[in-house]
């Protein structure tokens, strides 16, 4: 670690967040890894289920006055988070390079995406509106307003540190709910930094509480059982949302689910190849091809498959695979050396089946948990590659014939994200958005996800959506009054 990266490190609070203050875990700490170099970076508080119970109690106890806080005031706030983290955006970018791996481009990039969750449900949270009608047979007046769901559980991912936590305490605070937010063990460092960045803000005690654990399970569990929360929203893998719904089903929680992808990539024979290129290298390559976004199946039309392969195969042959802080790098590691096990793991099965290496291939060296971008051709659809998620910068790709047969290959799995699609067709791109089994589509675009976007998935990629208009909707309830009518 340079000087600068070990000064902030020291800056970031290591700590939990409950009640207004930061304490120590019950279960002492857990080190955070830096996967470029595989050297400890900090040690974080080990939260227990009794921390977890009392960031429980300061957001129920807080919750009343939150959710009576003028819409205003808690807009302000958000406003104000929003304007310090464009303040202090180097560090977090350099705070997520650290700690998650990303090339310190997509971490700036993050920190404008991720932010822009705190400006938009600024704005959002003052538009919360309801209706007055009078009953169609006229006896009644009818009054139909919203209210925020109650204390939340927010639980994220590691992919993006920073914009799956504003993605949801944003929206959450703005409909005048308080929270407590577990941050992954991977990678809590950003979410205590946020975390402060709202304390100075002025989010009042107990409203944002912070437990950082590494005993997920142990600490959740308690929480989702207890009769005081009143809604869970989880970003991550399919499997472990599952067995959250399951536990949330006992209490009937509200929950969001943002949860795994499988995105279809289609390129037709009338694409316009040089975007369907670019978009390809984005979908797949954003963040080391670690997102729930990222192009997993690529689906290009027989008579231009080889074109867009060999240009696909020339530009990924040219990135540069190192650690993040460097200038220049556009692979960063992956997470951990599970993940490059797995991704190794899909590779080698698509090569025994047939799948030809155009380039990459293989991991990568030092001490970092690398692998080298990768593009394989001839890909089998039966090869795990194309069934399962890779989260890993590998682009398979294999062929159709006709759109009945795309259609069919996109939608021969269980999630239902994202899915992509480059035609010059206007008429063929609508019957794609029509009949892709998908929440999100770019069409001739690579990368769809923005603060003013409703993201989410259909089939097993989820329930609900996030960002956008429908985010705030996640933590209010619909509440109906009947009154009589006074003239009748
Ligand atoms: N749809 C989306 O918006 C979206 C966004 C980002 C990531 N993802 C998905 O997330 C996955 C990668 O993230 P991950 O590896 O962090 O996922 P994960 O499911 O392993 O973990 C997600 C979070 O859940 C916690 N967790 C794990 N087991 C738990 C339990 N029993 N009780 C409570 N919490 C528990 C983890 O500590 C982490 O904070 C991929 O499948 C990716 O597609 C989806
Ligand atoms: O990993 C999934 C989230 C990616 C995004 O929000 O763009």
């Amino acid at each position: 670690m340079t000087t600068t990266e070990s000064d902030l490190i020291g800056r970031v609070p290591t700590e939990l967040l409950v009640a207004g203050k930061w304490i120590p875990g019950s279960n002492g700490t857990f080190p955070v890894h830096d996967p470029a170099a595989g050297e400890a970076l900090a040690e974080v508080a080990d939260a227990s289920p009794a921390d977890g119970a009392a960031a429980l109690d300061a957001a129920a106890s807080a919750g009343r006055e939150w959710a009576r806080t003028p819409a205003r005031r808690r807009a302000e706030i958000l406003r104000r988070t929003f304007d310090l983290v464009q303040e202090h955006a180097d560090d977090l970018a350099l705070l997520m390079t650290l700690e998650m791996g990303k090339p310190l481009r997509e971490a700036r990039g993050e920190v404008g995406y991720g932010g822009e969750f705190l400006r938009w449900f600024s704005e959002e949270a003052v538009r919360i509106d309801g209706r007055y009608s009078t009953s169609p047979e006229g006896t009644g007046q009818m009054v139909v307003t919203h209210r925020p769901v109650g204390p939340s559980l927010l639980i994220t991912p590691w992919n993006f540190p920073l914009a799956m936590a504003t993605r949801k305490i944003a929206p959450a605070l703005a409909a005048g709910c308080t929270v407590v937010i577990k941050p992954p063990a991977l990678t809590p460092l950003t979410t205590l930094m946020l975390t402060r960045l709202l304390e100075r803000a002025g989010v009042p005690e107990g409203v944002v509480n912070v437990v950082t654990t590494s005993k997920s399970g142990a600490v959740c569990g308690p929480l989702i059982s207890d009769p005081r929360l009143r809604k869970l929203s989880f970003t991550g893998s399919t499997e472990v949302g599952v067995r959250l719904l399951e536990q949330a089903a006992g209490g009937v929680l509200r929950t969001s689910m943002e949860l795994g992808g499988n995105a279809p990539f289609l390129v037709f024979d009338d694409a316009d190849l040089d975007a369907a290129v670019e978009g390809a290298l984005a979908a797949k390559f954003r963040n080391t091809g670690q997102a729930c976004t990222a192009a997993n199946r690529f689906y290009v039309h027989e008579t231009v498959a080889e074109e867009f392969s060999r240009r696909v195969t020339e530009r990924v042959a040219g990135m540069r695979t190192g650690r993040g802080t460097e200038d220049g790098v556009d692979i960063g590691p992956l997470i951990e050396r599970k993940a490059v096990d797995s991704v190794a793991a899909l590779v080698d099965d698509a090569v025994e089946r047939g799948a030809r290496v155009r380039t990459g291939g293989s991991r990568g060296e030092g001490p970092g948990t690398f692998y080298l971008p990768t593009v394989l051709t001839d890909v089998p659809p039966d090869a795990e590659v194309m069934g399962q998620e890779i989260f890993g910068p590998v682009l398979p790709v294999t062929t159709f014939t006709s759109e009945e047969e795309a259609i069919e290959l996109a939608n021969s799995t269980p999630y239902g994200l994202v899915g992509y699609a480059y035609t010059r067709d206007t008429r063929r791109g609508q019957r794609l958005i029509e009949e892709i089994e998908t929440g999100m589509m770019g069409l001739n675009v690579g990368v769809v996800s923005n603060a003013a976007a409703p993201f989410g998935g259909v089939k097993q990629s989820g329930l609900g959506r996030e960002g956008s208009r429908e985010g705030i909707q996640e933590y209010l309830e619909t509440k109906y009054t009947l009154m009589p009518n006074p003239y009748a």
